[in-house]
């Protein structure tokens, strides 16, 4: 998958393209309509009666005259409907019978769109979207339904007209014995495209347009990666309408947020230590992860069986002297050494081989208040989680006075909310107009105040630096992991990240690769995960990657 676009930034590629002289707006509308079409065919083989699915070709006679498949296509007010308007056309060229209905005022449609409309009217009828429209979708025995309403331009909350029927349109054709297929055009209406949250609406079960099949056109957009869009777009598919040679400027490229996917690991991680076949153990990195009291160091103990199993060549629990021999019995391969206070720790970090640290699982807030002082003071590559972070609700800033470009935060919701409670209030609003606030922005916002890498959890984890280098490492359609929602399952990706730390790995690189792997290793487990089986799904999930990693 390539970079993840903001409306904005789609909008200038566009806008660059077409004033280049390289291409009409009108044809990048006919080439988004030819994709839509393509991808319905390619999804579903068995609505294809008409064979070419570039358009052009006469309608096959079978199509015509044995059962006609049926269409429905609803357009909205911008260019998104000047997509639908096209659709409708190349579906109606192959024998399909489409009806087209108009949210909007059909003389306000903007130039490309209302070619593409007079266009259709010449071989089609169109009809008024009204509130009642669900009520012939549904009496309909219709195979198709086209979502061409609102798309990158949506911004603000939908009137009850447009929310209304849609999501009775939804709600009533959801369910297996639905007929018709769901096709949103760049994303389903009631979404926004930079933040994948929902629009404002009214209305107590507000869905929006429930999508099987999502057809998006150059570049994902970042909205189809967060938030609720993922429950609605159902599958994304990406189509090329031509656009690959303009590359962004230097300002957008900064701007952009890229997907994580394997290459973090088959880029660095096979040969990320010193020396690739001859290295010792010390060679991996020593990682140092501090454990609460007694009958609270579960937490510490899940992140360092992460952080060995992704490779850091020794782990040791820094235990207080009450839970030594709670932890005593319960490790094998790990080692623990006792850390009861600042100047314990102080002193253990004088051993310039311990060069990963990690704070906070089960810690206790008052244990993880006294030793983060010292413990960032070290400048070690530290990752501070859970209770270190929520140790300084009170005081954020007093936190980022210590952090250091080495540090890696790995706040959940609750926790981001606490150390950034004005970005968290940003993000929590419901957008009125666009362009919109996203969790991308807010993870940027985050890691550029706090000095350090952060990575902000949940289904749609994203990563960002303070240079404005982000990352989204999403859990969603194919790779959706349900079953990382599980208790402890935090603590093993703070220890995922804390071993590839150890292992050499720059902060922003191993938050990267520990995301990635945290849901890989979820993912070849399935479903009945617990936090437990994360680490010992990584042998299979490296050997599957690199037979040396
Ligand atoms: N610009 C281009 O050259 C291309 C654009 N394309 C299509 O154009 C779309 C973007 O077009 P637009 O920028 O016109 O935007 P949209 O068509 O997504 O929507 C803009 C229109 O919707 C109205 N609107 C916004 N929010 C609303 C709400 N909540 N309720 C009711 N009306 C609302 C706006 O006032 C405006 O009239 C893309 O999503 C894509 O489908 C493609 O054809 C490819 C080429
Ligand atoms: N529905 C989900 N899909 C994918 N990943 C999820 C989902 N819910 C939670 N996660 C991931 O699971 C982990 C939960 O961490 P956290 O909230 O700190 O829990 P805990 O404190 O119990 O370990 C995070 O890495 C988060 O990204
Ligand atoms: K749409």
């Amino acid at each position: 998958m390539s970079d993840l676009l903001t409306a904005a930034q789609m909008r200038a590629i566009e806008q660059a393209a077409i004033e280049s002289g390289d291409v009409t707006g009108l044809e990048l509308m006919e080439r988004a309509g030819q994709g839509v079409v393509e991808a319905i065919f390619e999804e579903w083989p068995e609505l294809d009666e008409a064979g070419d699915v570039a358009g052009g070709q006469p309608p096959d006679p079978r199509g015509i005259s044995g059962n006609r498949k049926r269409a429905v296509v609803l357009c909205g007010p911008g260019n998104n409907g000047g997509d639908g308007f096209v659709v409708a056309r190349l579906l109606q060229g192959r024998g399909w019978e489409v009806e087209v209905f108009l949210y909007g005022d059909a003389e306000k449609l903007p130039p490309d769109a209302k070619v593409n409309y007079e266009r259709w009217l010449q071989i089609g009828a169109v009809a008024e979207y009204t509130s009642k429209l669900h009520m012939h979708v549904l009496k309909g025995d219709f195979d198709l339904v086209v979502d061409a309403l609102l798309g990158t331009g949506a911004s603000r909350a939908l009137d009850g007209v447009l929310g209304n029927t849609l999501t009775v349109l939804s709600a009533s054709m959801s369910g297996k014995e639905r007929k018709h297929k769901r096709v949103a055009i760049d994303n389903p209406t009631g979404t926004n495209s930079d933040t994948g949250v929902q629009l404002d609406f009214d209305h107590v079960e507000w869905t929006g347009f429930d999508a099987d099949l999502t057809v998006t056109f150059h570049r994902s957009k970042v909205g189809h990666w967060l938030d609720f869009a993922a429950d609605v777009c159902g599958k994304i598919i990406v189509k090329d309408i031509g656009l690959e040679a303009k590359p962004l400027t230097k300002a957008g490229k900064s701007s952009l947020a890229v997907p994580v996917d394997e290459r973090v690991w088959l880029l660095d991680g096979p040969t990320r230590s010193l020396g690739k076949h001859v290295g010792h153990k010390y060679s991996h990195g020593h990682a140092l992860i501090l454990t609460g009291g007694s009958g609270k160091t579960g937490a510490a103990r899940l992140a360092a069986r992460g952080a060995l199993r992704v490779g850091a060549g020794l782990v040791t629990l820094g235990v207080p002297p009450s839970a030594q021999q709670e932890v005593a019995c319960q490790i094998t391969a790990l080692m623990l050494t006792r850390v009861g206070d600042a100047t314990a720790l102080d002193v253990i970090l004088g051993d310039n081989r311990l060069n990963a640290l990690c704070l906070g699982p089960g810690m206790g807030l008052e244990r993880a208040r006294d030793l983060a002082p010292v413990a960032l003071a070290a400048k070690r590559a530290t990752v501070l989680d859970a209770d270190a972070l929520s140790a300084f609700a009170d005081d954020p800033e007093a936190l980022f006075q210590m952090l250091h470009e080495n540090c890696v935060l790995t706040p959940h919701g609750g926790e981001f909310a606490k150390l950034f409670p004005d970005v968290g209030a940003k993000l929590a609003a419901v957008p009125t107009k666009g362009p919109a606030y996203s969790k991308v922005d807010a993870t940027r916002e985050a890691a550029a105040r706090a000095g350090c890498i952060v990575l902000y959890k949940g289904a749609d984890t994203v990563i960002a630096a303070p240079d404005g280098r982000c990352s989204v490492n999403a859990a969603v359609y194919e790779r959706a992991a349900p079953w990382l929602a599980t208790a402890g399952s935090g603590d093993v990706l703070a220890g995922f990240i804390t071993g590839l730390l150890a292992r050499g790995f720059a902060p922003m690189a191993a938050a990267e690769t520990g995301a990635w792997l945290h849901v890989e290793s979820a993912r070849a487990f399935g479903p009945g995960l617990i936090a437990e089986d994360l680490p010992e799904m990584l042998p299979q999930v490296l050997r599957a990657l690199a037979p040396e990693g």
